[in-house]
């Protein structure tokens, strides 16, 4: 009583040297008593006792690259944050991640939900099964299978456009699709593909999970139908289109990615105080416009019911063990997640994989030269996924590209279960976050060799078969694995073995380090490249 009423009396400068005199304290505190064990473990000093540190780095964009250095500085565990010890052996994969394991993940993924919870944010253990259960047959790679004519229609779509760029190009003309226009020069047409690919990916998806594409590879930009006010729609389901408006979409996927990977790394007493901060507001703003876009979409489909095959239609005819369908919102939520586990992801990868094939002449050549041989002079410009799935160079590039760039990149992060667990030799106590950063393990020059940094695909023909399969990681492991994975590979196969069979690409500054910004997903900033039409 009589603390509160001192407190009652403080003044403004009282408080303003106060809170930040509570919040030091409470950190020291939290480290003397240091209820993990972890106090031992090497690390950034502000990371011993602060989140702040972690959320800082992952503000910034660079995180995998900074806990790299980290890792080749203090060895294979770093203490990353108050309660956080990143370790980077490729064993601590299975033990960490592995079925059976017990770990679940952390509240990091608390700063991701939007709608509801769905099946990348849920946490709990049963209601994940649930989901998953209901979710991964979708996924098989029989069902996948009937997607292909939506994967292959854009791709379609997509090369029709750079054709007629390209004809323009090669006759010296310029012009402004995409976000930053192309430019003929050289016989050639330049231009950043990375929004081609995001145009590609986010229509290819859009189609699949909410039933219609958004029509941005047509139009040429960014720009997807989202409801205004979204839970005025989501009470008002099979409302006219008038009350949809169209946004950025990949902008928006970019700004929610950067906040919710740097809002999830800190405490969640820290959430509603940096939330305040203008940065964080705009990324609140993305989050309820993405949810937004989910909303119009899976509102549009139920008021015109089809018998279409995608996405959206089987997850409406989706049952849980108890035989229940998924409600309205949760099957919104679901469309959603599938739109943003989806879209960028693949779009990314593209992006890098062609990155990397221009960067190097050679591996574009021969992979070239394996497309020729198995798809001929056929005038169907895009492949089918027979044609492709037992060709073996091409997922040697694929996998390569995913290896050196690793599209996620960031240790995944895993709450210890009851009981404690035991990693690399190491136990931790119950309620220790760790994670296994995948860019890290995918430079780990026991496995890989000395030359890590080097994109080069015949590596994965001299590997020693075991130690790849449980080092490469690109879709994590385990429960937690990415359910979209059958649809990743197919999609990646159809997009490159076309595209790299119908062009040519040179990069417009060969020299220029490929830069990147990571919110969850390591992206690349841009990809500025010379297409020119190979004569088939
Ligand atoms: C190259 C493309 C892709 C990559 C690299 C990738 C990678 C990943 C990774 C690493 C995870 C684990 C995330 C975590 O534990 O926090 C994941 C989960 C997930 N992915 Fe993918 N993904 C890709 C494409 C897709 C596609 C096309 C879909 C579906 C349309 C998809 C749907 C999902 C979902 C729903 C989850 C959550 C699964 C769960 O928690 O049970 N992904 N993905």
């Amino acid at each position: 009583m009589a603390i509160l009423e001192v407190l009652a009396q403080l003044n403004l400068t009282s408080w303003l040297v106060l809170i930040p005199a509570l919040a030091i304290a409470a950190h020291v505190v939290h480290w003397l008593l240091d209820p993990h064990g972890i106090r031992s473990y090497p690390g950034p000093l502000l990371a011993r006792f602060s989140d702040a540190w972690l959320g800082y780095v992952a503000a910034q964009g660079h995180r995998s690259e900074v806990v790299h250095d980290l890792h080749k500085k203090h060895g294979t565990f770093v203490r990353l944050a108050p309660n956080h010890v990143s370790i980077s052996d490729p064993d601590a994969l299975q033990v960490v991640y592995g079925h059976g394991t017990g770990t679940l993940k952390s509240d990091f993924y608390d700063a991701f939900v939007s709608i509801q919870r769905g099946l990348f944010n849920t946490r709990s253990r049963p209601e994940h099964a649930r989901k998953r259960k209901i979710v991964s047959h979708i996924f098989s790679q029989k069902s996948v299978l009937e997607f292909e004519p939506h994967v292959r229609l854009y791709v379609n779509q997509l090369i029709r456009q750079w054709d007629r760029l390209y004809e323009a190009g090669a006759k010296g003309l310029s012009g402004d699709d995409g976000e930053s226009g192309w430019t003929g020069r050289n016989g050639r047409v330049w231009l950043d593909c990375l929004p081609w690919y995001n145009y590609l990916a986010f229509d290819i998806i859009g189609d699949l999970a909410f039933g219609a594409p958004f029509g941005m590879l047509l139009a040429a930009r960014d720009a997807a139908p989202v409801a205004v006010n979204h839970e005025q729609a989501m009470a008002s389901y099979g409302k006219e289109k008038s009350e949809v408006q169209y946004i950025p979409a990949v902008q928006v996927i970019n700004d929610r990615g950067m906040y919710s990977a740097s809002l999830g790394v800190l405490a969640p007493w820290m959430r509603p105080i940096v939330k305040l901060f203008p940065w964080f507001r705009q990324g609140q703003q993305a989050v309820k416009l993405l949810a937004g876009i989910a909303v119009a979409a899976v509102s549009q489909r139920l008021t015109t019911p089809t018998d279409r095959v995608d996405l959206l239609g089987k997850l409406q005819g989706g049952r849980d063990d108890d035989g229940n369908l998924m409600g309205k919102e949760e099957l919104t939520a679901e469309a959603l997640t599938q739109l943003i586990a989806g879209s960028d992801t693949t779009s990314n990868s593209s992006c890098a994989i062609t990155y990397y094939l221009a960067k190097y002449p050679d591996v574009q050549r021969k992979l070239q030269q394996e497309l020729d041989e198995v798809l001929g002079y056929d005038d169907e410009p895009v492949s089918t996924y027979d044609q492709v799935k037992k060709l073996t160079y091409l997922p040697a590039v694929i996998d390569e590209a995913l290896r050196v760039h690793s599209t996620s990149g960031v240790g995944l992060p895993r709450v210890v279960p009851e009981g404690g667990m035991t990693v690399c030799g190491r136990t931790f106590p119950e309620g220790t976050i760790l994670s296994v950063p995948t860019y890290t393990i995918h430079r780990d020059e026991e496995v890989w060799g000395k030359d890590v940094e080097v994109f080069r695909p015949e590596r994965w023909f001299s590997q020693d078969k075991n130690e790849v399969q449980k080092t490469f990681n690109p879709f994590s492991f385990g429960p937690r694995s990415c359910v979209g994975r059958n649809l990743a590979s197919m999609e990646l196969l159809i997009i490159i073995s076309s595209i790299l069979r119908r062009y040519d690409f040179v990069l417009e500054e060969p020299d220029k380090p490929f830069d990147t910004m990571e919110g969850f997903l390591r992206k690349p900033v841009e990809c500025l490249v010379g297409i020119k039409r190979r004569s088939l």
